[in-house]
């Protein structure tokens, strides 16, 4: 890829539905940028910034936050253009920039807004939609304006292929839905870096995109309504109590229907006193992924609910709950304790794919952690 001297840098969308591996696939692309140096906009549904935090280390001062709240329903640009106008600045070196979407967020919005950005230096790079193989036909037949979504993206990668039951056909059905797009299946994001970035579209194809989907009607209520993310609540969950593994594993299973995704950091205490545990649930999977704690963290559970018809009352006593008021100290924590959350916690191959811990491009520290 060619160095930002003078040239524009083109902006790329990343967008998908709830937990389909967006975060992922970030991390992949900074793993892997061959040496181009990407800035990130992460933008967060929840009130605690949990996928800021899963990039922050990656990239240090290249990642911005636009946390709380899907940056779609902005009542204009401007908070992006800020953040755009840092990444862009040529003393940041920066050649792509990527806006991770939040998982509710509507794209076209995103779009519009990097479209309608009059700064010299972006250009609209594209959209990239990602979609959860496993959970696709789910996920659409609740949300039909999923196939809207994918009709603007200039890229779909249908992630997670080794979950789902039937890939190929999921591919075809996703493929039947794209004008377009090229669609390329992955699993954990895992794509070519070049692929995404040279994909520019081509004026024909922003031109295509149609005043429906691109104009802004402001930001009325009617308009709001039709969002994917007006139907859903967040919860936001944080304790520097430890958290029991067993009462929190029982929580974890007795998780309601609509509880559709989980993600953030849990601290076991006494029950390992080294790592932390990364935790998703998206639909019915469940994973936990320890970590060693970085150095001076503060030892804290955050978690980000999100959901349809919760009660947020019931669940944040129920987590309460499970922070364990009469937690053992380390030599009374008994092995078994943990055996209900290491039972989802991946084999080692699945676990670096997914946090991709071993070549990081950038030693800019952990930020906004
Ligand atoms: N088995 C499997 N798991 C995956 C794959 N890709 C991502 N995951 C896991 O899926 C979960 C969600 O992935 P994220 O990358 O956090 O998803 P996201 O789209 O950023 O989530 P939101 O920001 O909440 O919408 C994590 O546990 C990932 O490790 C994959 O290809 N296969």
């Amino acid at each position: 890829m060619e160095r930002s001297n003078g040239r524009q840098i083109p902006v790329v969308v990343l967008a998908g539905f709830l937990g389909s591996g967006k975060t992922t696939l970030l991390n992949h692309l900074l793993h892997h940028s061959g040496g181009s140096r990407i800035g990130a906009v992460v933008n967060d549904f929840g009130a605690i910034e949990i996928d800021a935090m899963a990039v922050a280390g990656a990239v240090g001062d290249s990642t911005v936050s636009l946390g709380n709240g899907c940056l779609c329903c902005a009542v204009d640009g401007s908070e992006l253009d800020v953040y755009l106008e840092r990444l862009a600045r040529p003393s940041a070196g920066i050649d792509v920039i990527v806006i991770e979407a939040s998982g509710l967020a509507e794209p076209q919005e995103l779009v519009r807004m990097v479209l309608a950005s009059e700064h010299p230096r972006i250009v609209y790079g594209g959209l990239v939609e990602v979609v959860d193989a496993a959970e696709f036909e789910e996920t659409r037949a609740r949300h039909p304006g999923i196939d809207r979504h994918l009709r603007l993206a200039d890229l779909v990668v249908v992630n997670k292929v080794d979950r789902a039951a039937d890939p190929e056909g999921v591919l075809g059905l996703v493929r039947s839905l794209v004008e377009r797009a090229a669609v390329v299946p992955a699993t954990h994001g895992r794509v070519d870096p070049e692929f995404l970035f040279d994909r520019r579209p081509a004026e024909e194809r922003v031109g295509q995109l149609s005043f429906d989907d691109l104009h802004r009607h402001g930001p009325d209520a009617d308009e709001h309504a039709g969002h994917l993310h007006a139907r859903y609540d967040s919860l936001s969950f944080a304790s520097s109590t430890p958290l029991d593994p067993r009462r929190l594993i029982r929580f974890l299973d007795s998780r309601p229907e609509g509880l559709y995704r989980i993600k953030g950091y849990v601290d076991f205490g006494p029950y390992d006193t080294v790592n932390r545990y990364a935790v998703h649930a998206v639909g019915r999977f469940l994973r936990f992924y320890p970590e060693p704690w970085p150095a001076g963290a503060e030892r804290l559970t955050q978690l980000v609910l999100i959901g349809t018809g919760l009660d947020a009352a019931a669940l944040r006593k129920e987590l309460e709950e499970a922070c364990g008021s009469g937690t053992p100290d380390a030599a009374h924590a008994d092995e078994q304790g943990m055996w209900g959350v290491l039972r989802y916690v991946p084999e080692p191959e699945e676990a670096v794919e997914a946090g991709e811990p071993e070549e990081a491009v950038d030693s800019g520290g952990p930020a906004g952690s």
